[in-house]
């Protein structure tokens, strides 16, 4: 195994057909350590969210390499690709929790479409991460009860209780105040530390930039600056 958990070479994509055909991203170049913490930012239409959702299998890769936890995407079948998302932990804004289950039930959803398992464990994961998450208190809640930063913290447990090698998350923490946005960042830097876990995410949020090991900018589907943090 190698030590980068992503690695991208002349990546390109495009959106559209004939003349609408347009392009989005230009030549990415990237390796990710194991257990980083990356930040993606730049301003809107820069490409961040297209190159998130390649680098996680929701888009086809159709120009350039990417290997993924060692297994090349570019021209991957299906299967590779199912299989390989069940490795990845995925946090959106449109958190899609289901309304008619709890907090808990929904962390655990998390699990249960990786497979069978002791409903009991699952339940302990759930409400350890919820914990974490400041959640302990609103366990069986649902959603339609849970403010929006409630629900964005079930979306991060939901993720992460299947243990992915890598997360990928388009602002966590957009929708959270400054304790629970640091609280969620400092849980994936821990993961990073204690499980080798990887994370990528678009942000703008400011408050978190410290956090991270490296921040990559894009603009206008190109990398203008890629930098490590000191003392994150
Ligand atoms: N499904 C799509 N069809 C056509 N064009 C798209 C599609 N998705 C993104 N684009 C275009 O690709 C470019 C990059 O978009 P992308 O959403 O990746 O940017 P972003 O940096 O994530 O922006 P934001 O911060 O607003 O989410 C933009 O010009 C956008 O209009």
């Amino acid at each position: 195994m190698t030590d980068a958990a992503i690695s991208v070479r002349g990546l390109e994509h495009f959106f559209g057909e004939g003349e609408a055909r347009k392009q989005a991203l230009f030549d990415i170049n990237l390796e990710i350590r194991r257990g980083s913490l990356t930040i993606l930012m730049g301003p809107s239409g820069s490409g961040k969210t297209t190159l998130l959702t390649i680098m996680g299998c929701l888009r086809e890769v159709y120009a350039g390499s990417i290997r993924l936890l060692d297994q090349e995407l570019f021209a991957s079948d299906e299967i590779t690709r199912v299989d390989m998302r069940r490795r990845l932990g995925f946090i959106f804004q449109a958190h899609n929790l289901h309304d008619s289950l709890t907090a808990r039930q929904n962390v655990m959803m998390g699990l249960q479409v990786h497979g069978r398992g002791d409903p009991k464990r699952h339940a302990q994961a759930a409400d350890h991460l919820l914990g974490l998450l400041g959640l302990g208190e609103r366990l069986d809640y649902r959603p339609a009860n849970l403010s929006g930063g409630q629900k964005q913290r079930v979306a991060i447990a939901r993720a992460l209780v299947s243990n992915p090698d890598i997360i990928f998350a388009d602002e966590p923490t957009a929708a959270l105040d400054k304790v629970s946005g640091m609280a969620a960042v400092r849980l994936f830097k821990d993961l990073g530390r204690t499980r080798g876990t990887t994370t990528v995410m678009v942000t703008h949020d400011s408050r978190i930039l410290d956090l991270a090991d490296r921040i990559i900018t894009l603009e206008d589907g190109r990398i203008i600056e890629d930098r490590a943090v000191s003392g994150a």
